[in-house]
């Protein structure tokens, strides 16, 4: 049994799921972990299965359909909670953008203090390999942006590899999050430290995914930017306050 839990979201990651699940099992430190796959037509769950008999400690949670990122990771923090044993509670992508090396940097940072830690790109200059350049252009302002209207300082705004203690997750009230995108992984922080919890950013070099495609669209990105906005606005209504 172990006190850390890998939370991985998929949806069609049949090149990814195997390989990404090994390395985790791989690596100096035990984790745990759970896929909650939003019924992959590409068979994503049925390769979990199979890997299920060989890991005892890999658990999946199905759902009907794809019900976006945001929601799939609220599920696995319920899960999580309902399971006294995890202490570290993490999000990580299932594509290998987010090395799975540095999710031991990330549960040292939340044992020696942080509630919080962010697996940042941009703490230390710009860390992004094999991104278009228009993109990471659009993710660095867009963590810009966030700062400017929400006034949180963290460099990487939108980042998706986190490690949560459990008080974390036990504490925000998890049913007022709304989003479900990038403004998830944005309102998750801004609910995090307006609750006073400490958030600290590590440095992280993100990859960008070599196999499979990206699940995002302009939907999600435009719900980022209206969401922001709405964020503030909400916050002044106490919305997120304790
Ligand atoms: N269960 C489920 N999983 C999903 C869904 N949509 C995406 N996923 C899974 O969520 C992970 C990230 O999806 P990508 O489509 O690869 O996201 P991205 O555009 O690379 O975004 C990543 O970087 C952003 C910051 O730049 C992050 O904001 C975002 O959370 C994510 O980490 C992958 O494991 C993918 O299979 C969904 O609707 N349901």
């Amino acid at each position: 049994m172990s006190d850390s839990l890998i939370i991985i979201p998929t949806y069609n990651e049949k090149e990814n799921i195997e390989k990404i699940v090994r390395k985790v099992f791989s690596l100096p430190y035990f984790f745990e972990i759970l896929i909650i796959d939003d019924g992959s037509p590409d068979g994503t769950a049925d390769i979990v299965k199979k890997l299920q008999q060989e890991y005892p400690a890999l658990h999946l949670e199905q759902r009907t359909g794809k019900l976006g990122l945001g929601t799939a990771y609220i599920h696995g923090f319920r899960w999580a909670l309902a399971r006294p044993q995890y202490e570290y509670i993490f999000e990580m992508d299932a594509d290998f953008s987010h090395n799975p090396d540095d999710l031991i940097r990330l549960r040292e940072a939340c044992v020696n203090g942080a509630d919080l830690a962010i697996g940042s790109r941009y703490v230390n200059g710009v860390n992004v390999v094999n991104w278009p350049m228009n993109r990471v252009l659009m993710s660095y302002f867009a963590s810009m942006y966030v700062r400017i209207i929400t006034r949180i300082n963290i460099q990487d705004a939108t980042a998706g590899f986190k490690c949560y203690r459990k008080q974390v997750l036990a504490t925000i009230p998890l049913d007022k999050i709304k989003f479900v995108g990038y403004a998830f992984q944005i309102e998750m922080k801004f609910t995090a430290i307006k609750y006073g919890f400490k958030v600290v950013e590590v440095p992280i070099i993100f990859t960008d995914r070599t196999e499979g495609t990206s699940k995002m669209s302009t939907r999600i990105f435009r719900e980022a930017f209206i969401g922001v906005i709405q964020m503030k606005v909400w916050s002044w209504f106490r919305k997120y306050n304790r």
